[in-house]
């Protein structure tokens, strides 16, 4: 399979009043066509940086993000993004903030397929009904779900999630895992997750990298093949305990608290 997303020595730093920050120090990332990769490391190691880096929002100092075979050199219309912040527009309607990327990329539908389009994405995260309603009517897990549709709707070749579930309790959290896992089924993507949340690593992802601490570098890779049913049970299995105790003592090298 031919890797979508390749990221060869990625070293960057920010300039501050205090000097350079260097954020990345030659970071490796490969996530394949439909792969889902989620990225956990310490708070502050440069997981936002890396998605703006993905998305062509910014350019990195040396190395090199490649889409699809191509060399990323600016912003991509063939990015998706979510966030945890759903930003949605107030005075537009659920339906409508979910048409707004149809309207900025060019797709060649007309506004009929559009509306088709984003009535079906609002059904399958199980929003109908709410089509006509603002988002300060909807909760933050239907608002989440809202954002969600916005970013897959111009069917994008690569979803970035910025931990689009930070916010949200733990069961709507749970909810919305997998309300994802039915969204890829229907509608396949290359993903990249970055998280806090272990759990949601492994529950989503087939692939779990983790970043040292800043100025980050790849320090471990996980491939996930847990068995079963993508449900919530399965993060209560011996082997789910396994993966997720060597992520955890894999953070605690990466926060420096354990030696590697
Ligand atoms: N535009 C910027 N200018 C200067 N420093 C920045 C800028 N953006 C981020 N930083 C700094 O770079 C470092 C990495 O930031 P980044 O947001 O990529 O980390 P992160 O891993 O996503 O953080 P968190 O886990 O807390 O969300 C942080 O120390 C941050 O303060």
């Amino acid at each position: 399979m031919s890797n979508l997303i390749d990221i060869k020595g990625v070293r960057h730093a920010y300039k501050t009043p205090s000097g350079p920050l260097p954020v990345l120090d030659g970071l490796e990332l490969s996530v394949p066509e439909g792969g889902f990769a989620a990225v956990v490391g310490p708070s502050g190691c440069g997981k936002s940086t890396l998605t703006r880096l993905v998305a062509g929002l910014m350019k990195p100092d040396e190395g090199e993000v490649w889409l699809h075979g191509q060399k990323v050199t600016g912003p991509k219309s063939t990015v998706g993004m979510a966030f945890q912040n759903p930003v949605l527009l107030e005075w537009r309607t659920i339906l409508q903030n979910v048409m707004l990327p149809l309207e900025i990329v060019k797709t060649g539908m007309s506004r009929k397929a559009s509306e088709d389009r984003a009535r079906h994405l609002l059904n399958l995260v199980g929003l109908d009904g709410f089509e006509d309603k603002r988002p300060s009517e909807l909760s933050g897990g239907m608002r989440q779900r809202a954002s969600l549709c916005r970013s897959i709707v111009h069917k994008p070749e690569v979803l970035i999630l910025d931990e689009p579930f930070g916010a949200l309790d733990a069961f709507t959290r749970e909810d919305l895992w997998q309300t994802m896992h039915k969204v890829k089924a229907e509608e396949p993507f290359t993903g990249v997750l970055i998280t806090h949340d272990l759990r949601e690593s492994i529950f989503l992802a087939d692939q779990v990298i983790v970043l040292s601490g800043r100025p980050a570098r790849t320090q471990y890779v996980m491939d996930v093949h847990l068995r079963g049913e993508r449900d919530i049970e399965m993060l209560y299995t011996a082997e789910s305990a396994d993966a997720l105790n060597t992520l955890r003592q894999q953070i605690r090298i990466a926060q420096g608290r354990d030696a590697a």
